[in-house]
C-alpha cells in the first residue's frame, strides 16, 4: 500500500490512425481516483470508453500524457514491469466474460494467482473463497459453458479481483446480462469492490447502475468532463 492515489490519468491523449486520416479520441483526458472510489463512465457510443479503460489499465500506451497506477508512471516502465502491475495491481472484467473454456470455475480464478507467483493450494483456496463470497459454492468444478450468463460473469468479476488489485475497471461488466441478473451481480460487484477498498472505474450505458455510484463522469470533446 501506498498513499498515491491507485490511478490517475494526466492529460493522456489517443489518436488512431484511419483511412480517413487521424481519429483524436482522448486529448488531455484527466481522471484522479482514490482508494475504494468507485466512478461510472457514462458516455455516447464511440466517444473513448473502452479506449480510456485500455490505456488506463496498461493495454495499450498513450500518444501524449501519462498514466500513473498506484504512484507508478507507466510511460517510463519497462514492458516486464508494466505486465507486473496489469497482473497485481489492476483487475479487469469485461461485457463477456472472456473466461477459459477449458479451465473450472476455480481454476479460472486461481491461473491469475499463479501467474503472479501465489502457490497452486493458496490460490485453489483464495478462488474458493471467493467463489463463495459470489453465492457460487458447488460450482467450483464447473466449466464456463456449464454456467447460466450471470454465473459466468461472477466468475470473471472473482477472477478480476483474485490478485487483490488496488484499482478494478469494468468495460460495460453486465452489458450481456438480463436486467434482473444484471441487477444482482452488479449489487454483488459494488459489495466486494467497496468491502476490499478497491478503487473501480466502471463504463455503462445504463443509467440506474451509474447511480448508484459514488460519481459519473463522461467524456466530452476527448476529456473526461463530470457528467
Ligand atoms: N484500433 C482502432 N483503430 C481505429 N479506430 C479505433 C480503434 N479503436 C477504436 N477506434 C475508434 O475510436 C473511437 C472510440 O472507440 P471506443 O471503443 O473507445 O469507444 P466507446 O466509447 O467505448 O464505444 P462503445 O460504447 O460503442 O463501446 C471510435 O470512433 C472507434 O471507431
Amino acid at each position: 500500500m501506498n498513499d498515491h492515489p491507485p490511478l490517475r490519468l494526466a492529460g493522456v491523449e489517443r489518436r488512431y490512425r484511419t483511412e480517413a486520416g487521424e481519429l483524436p479520441v482522448l486529448r488531455g483526458a484527466d481522471l484522479t481516483l482514490s482508494a475504494g472510489e468507485i466512478v461510472a463512465l457514462v458516455a455516447p457510443s464511440g466517444t473513448g470508453k473502452s479506449t480510456l479503460l485500455h490505456l488506463a489499465g496498461l493495454l495499450e500506451k498513450p500518444d501524449g500524457g501519462e498514466v500513473h497506477v498506484a504512484g507508478r508512471a507507466a510511460g517510463s516502465l519497462s514492458d516486464e514491469a508494466r505486465t507486473a502491475i496489469r497482473r497485481t495491481t489492476i483487475g479487469f472484467v469485461y461485457q463477456f466474460h472472456h473466461l477459459l473454456p477449458e479451465f473450472t470455475a476455480e481454476e479460472n480464478i486461481a491461473l491469475p494467482q499463479m501467474a503472479a507467483g501465489v502457490a497452486r493450494g493458496a490460490a485453489g483456496a483464495r478462488a474458493r473463497e471467493l467463489l463463495a463470497a459470489f453465492g457460487l459454492t458447488g460450482r467450483e468444478s464447473h466449466r464456463p459453458g456449464k454456467l447460466s450468463g450471470g454465473e459466468q460473469q461472477r466468475v470473471a468479476i472473482a477472477r478480476a479481483l483474485a490478485n487483490r488489485p488496488r484499482v478494478l475497471l469494468a468495460d460495460e461488466p453486465t452489458g450481456n446480462l438480463d436486467v434482473g441478473t444484471s441487477d444482482r451481480v452488479f449489487a454483488e460487484l459494488l459489495e466486494q469492490v467497496r468491502g476490499h477498498g478497491v478503487a473501480a472505474l466502471i463504463a455503462t450505458h445504463n443509467p440506474e447502475l451509474a447511480r448508484r455510484m459514488d460519481r459519473i463522469v463522461t467524456l466530452r470533446d476527448g476529456k473526461v468532463a463530470p457528467a
